[in-house]
C-alpha cells in the first residue's frame, strides 16, 4: 500500500469559520494527507470581519514544537512544510530554521510558502514586518511560492500591464530560488471580467488556467489558503505540478459553488467535502509562453 504523506502546516487558526489552517487542514486530510497543524495565531475569526480576539503564538514555540516531534523520532517522516498567515517576522524566521532542520533529516522534503501579505482595503491585516520578511527572506528558501497578484506585485515592485507581463513577473521569481510559482489570482489590464485566472510557472514551462468568476455579495476568505494547501497535498500524493494545479483549481471551484449555493460568507468545506475529493468540474491548464 502507498504510504500516506505527512505535511506540517504552519498558518493561522480561527475558532469560527475558515482561513489559514481552518480553511486548509480538513480539505488536505480529505484528499488523503496526514496533516500536522501548527497554528501561528489563534483568532476568534478571520481579520476581514474587522474585529477579532485572540493571540499570536510566541515565536519560540515553533522550534519547541519541532523539537518535540524530533524527540519522538517522527521529524524524518515530514514530507513537506506549508507556511501561510504569520503573526510576526520572528515566527517566519523560526519557520525557516524548522524547514532547514526538516530538510537536513529528509532531503526530499518540500517547502511551500504562501506569502500572505495582507490587503488593507479588503481587511486582511498582516504586520508590515511579515511582508518584509516574506519579500527578503522566505522566497529564497521556498520550493513553491504561491502569491496572489498583490503579493506578486510586491515581489516585483510594480503592477503588470498585461497577462504576458504577469507571466514575466512570475518567471522572474524563479531566479530567487523556487522551483515553481503558482499565482493564485491574476489581475491585469484587459483581463476578461467573467473569468478568474491563475498561472503556474516552472523551469520546464508555464501554464494559464481560467475558471468562471462567481458572484458573491462579499468575497469569501480562505480561498488562497485552500488553493495552496490542495496544490501541495496533490503534489505529495504523486501528481505532476500541472495536474496538482488543475486539481486545486477544480476543487476550489467546487467549494465556491457550494458556498454560493448556500449564500454563505464562510467557505462551505464540510458540505463540499465529496466535491473536494472528487471534483466534477475540470479546468485545463493551457501552456503559455512569452
Ligand atoms: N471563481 C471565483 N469567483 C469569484 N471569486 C473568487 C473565485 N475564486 C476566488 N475568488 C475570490 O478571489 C479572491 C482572491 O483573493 P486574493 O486576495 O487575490 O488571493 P488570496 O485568497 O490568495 O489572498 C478572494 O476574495 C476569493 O474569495
Ligand atoms: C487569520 C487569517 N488567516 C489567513 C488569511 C488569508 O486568507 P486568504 O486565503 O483569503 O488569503 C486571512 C485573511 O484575511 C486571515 O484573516
Ligand atoms: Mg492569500
Amino acid at each position: 500500500m502507498k504510504r500516506t504523506p505527512h505535511l506540517l502546516a504552519i498558518q493561522s487558526h480561527v475558532v469560527f469559520g475558515h482561513a489559514g489552517n481552518s480553511a486548509a487542514v480538513f480539505p488536505m486530510q480529505r484528499v488523503g494527507v496526514n496533516v500536522w497543524p501548527l497554528n501561528t495565531v489563534q483568532f476568534s475569526n478571520h481579520t476581514q470581519y474587522g474585529q477579532w480576539a485572540g493571540e499570536v503564538l510566541a515565536p519560540e514555540q515553533i522550534p519547541a514544537l519541532v523539537d518535540g516531534i524530533a524527540a519522538i523520532g517522527e521529524l524524518g517522516n515530514c514530507d513537506a512544510v506549508l507556511s501561510g498567515y504569520l503573526g510576526s517576522a520572528a515566527q517566519g524566521r523560526a519557520i525557516l530554521r524548522g524547514v532547514a532542520r526538516i530538510k537536513a533529516t529528509n532531503p526530499h522534503a518540500l517547502y511551500l510558502c504562501d506569502p500572505v501579505m495582507g490587503h488593507p482595503e479588503k481587511g486582511c491585516i498582516v504586520p508590515q514586518e511579515v511582508s518584509d520578511f516574506l519579500l527578503d527572506e522566505a522566497a529564497a528558501v521556498a520550493d513553491f511560492l504561491c502569491p496572489n497578484q498583490l503579493e506578486l506585485d510586491s515581489f516585483c515592485g510594480r503592477a503588470p500591464q498585461s497577462l504576458f507581463d504577469c507571466l514575466a513577473m512570475a518567471r522572474s521569481l524563479l531566479a530567487r530560488g523556487p522551483k515553481a510559482v503558482l499565482v493564485k489570482h491574476l489581475s491585469y489590464p484587459g483581463k476578461p471580467a467573467e473569468s478568474f485566472e491563475m498561472l503556474l510557472v516552472t523551469a520546464e514551462g508555464s501554464w494559464h488556467l481560467r475558471r468562471p468568476l462567481l458572484a458573491f455579495p462579499r468575497q469569501p476568505v480562505g480561498v488562497g489558503d485552500l488553493t495552496s494547501g490542495l496544490f501541495l497535498a496533490r503534489v505529495l500524493l504523486g501528481d505532476s505540478l500541472v495536474a496538482a494545479f488543475e486539481f486545486a483549481a477544480a476543487a476550489v471551484h467546487e467549494v465556491l459553488l457550494e458556498t454560493q449555493a448556500c449564500s454563505s460568507y464562510e467557505l462551505q468545506l464540510v458540505r463540499a467535502q465529496d466535491r473536494i475529493a472528487h471534483p466534477r468540474v475540470r479546468f485545463e491548464a493551457v501552456p503559455i509562453s512569452l
